[in-house]
């Protein structure tokens, strides 16, 4: 890494937090507040889909998909590169935020910015670890990856209030301090967080000088798979939402995340589809803009495999012949 200790350090934000908890959206608020400085994003999915990186508001400088796999697992490879170019870079950024995957070991990712040489560029000054209210008490028993992230962070941010109750939402609170005594915890809803808090600096997390922790959380191997769905036809609305939120239902423990663009039938909207813990949401992301177009699903969560989820969908699709296609093309006048 190159010596340009005169310069102003780079500050880094590290966001973290379980599968949908609200990282995404938490990241478009702090972009928004910190809007006209120079603001560099590192964006790490989980899943072959790139949708988060569509979704990241437009106000940062440069944005740098990290899409070979989990951050934390492969350190020393993508994400070094990334903070050699920045560090070199003329025209040096005042923020850098990482937002990792959903499963990734935050703890793992702010050791880098330890290393000496990294150290004196980057300074490290918030991890914030985004929990969703309606979840986190499950997937704190559930999950490894949850709890690694909670003792990780310095900020733990409870996001979608409005989906508890005020008195479910202190006991949340009190949690979330057993977790971590050194975090300070608050609320949010749609990843609204006061400014100021950026602005403090790090306190050093004593949990995870705890060498005694390592053993008690066990080896991080992430247990989570993904099942990428693709296709060419479309999808009854109906249906869709029939048989996904049965599935929901059921699978709730098992799935943990859907998330992609699909198109559904007599429409040329181009639709986000999202899961997070039983919830399905539908929402317009303006329309396709080609005459081809590919729905994509990614399905994240444990055991998942592939003819299970052509299982779920099968009732949902509407084979799209060629006859069809032309008809669409001549709708379009293309
Ligand atoms: N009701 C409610 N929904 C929210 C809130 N914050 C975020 N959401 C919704 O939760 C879903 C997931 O939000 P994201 O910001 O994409 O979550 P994420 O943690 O980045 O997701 P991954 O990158 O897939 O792990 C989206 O549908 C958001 O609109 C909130 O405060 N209340």
């Amino acid at each position: 890494m190159v010596n340009m200790e005169a310069e102003q350090k780079i500050n880094v934000y590290l966001i973290t937090g379980f599968l949908g908890a609200g990282k995404t959206t938490v990241l478009n608020h702090l972009l928004k507040s910190l809007e006209g400085e120079r603001n560099v994003v590192i964006e790490n999915e989980f899943g072959k889909v790139s949708v988060d990186g569509s979704l990241i508001s437009k106000s940062y400088s440069d944005l740098y998909e990290l899409n070979n796999g989990c951050i934390c697992c492969s350190l020393d490879e993508e994400l070094y590169d990334v903070l050699s170019l920045l560090a070199r870079s003329n025209e040096r950024a005042h923020n850098l935020f990482i937002e990792t995957t959903g499963v990734a070991d935050a703890g793992n990712v702010a050791a880098i910015f330890k290393r000496e040489d990294v150290s004196k560029v980057f300074n490290l000054r918030r991890v914030i670890c985004i929990a969703d209210a309606e979840t986190v008490e499950d997937y704190l028993g559930e999950t490894n990856e949850t709890i690694r992230q909670v003792i990780a962070s310095d900020l733990i941010v409870i996001n979608k209030i409005d989906l508890v109750t005020p008195e479910y939402a202190l006991k949340l609170k009190d949690l979330m301090s057993s977790a971590n005594p050194f975090a300070e915890v608050i609320f949010s809803k749609d990843g609204t967080i006061p400014e100021q808090l950026l602005y403090e600096t790090r306190k050093e997390n004593q949990l995870l000088l705890n060498e005694n922790l390592g053993a008690f959380l066990g080896a991080n191997k992430h247990k989570i798979v993904t099942v990428t769905y693709r296709t060419e036809n479309e999808f009854y609305k109906d249906y869709l939402l029939h048989t996904l939120n049965v599935t929901l239902m059921i699978h709730y423990s098992q799935i943990y995340r859907i998330k992609g663009f699909i198109k559904l039938e007599k429409s040329n909207e181009k639709i986000l589809l999202q899961s997070t813990g039983k919830r399905l949401t539908l929402e317009s992301h303006g329309n396709w803009e080609t005459d081809d177009p590919v729905s994509e699903l990614v399905f994240i969560g444990i055991g998942l495999q592939t003819p299970a989820i052509q299982r779920i969908l099968r009732p949902a699709i509407k084979i799209v012949n060629a006859k069809t296609k032309a008809a669409r093309k001549a709708v379009t006048g293309n």
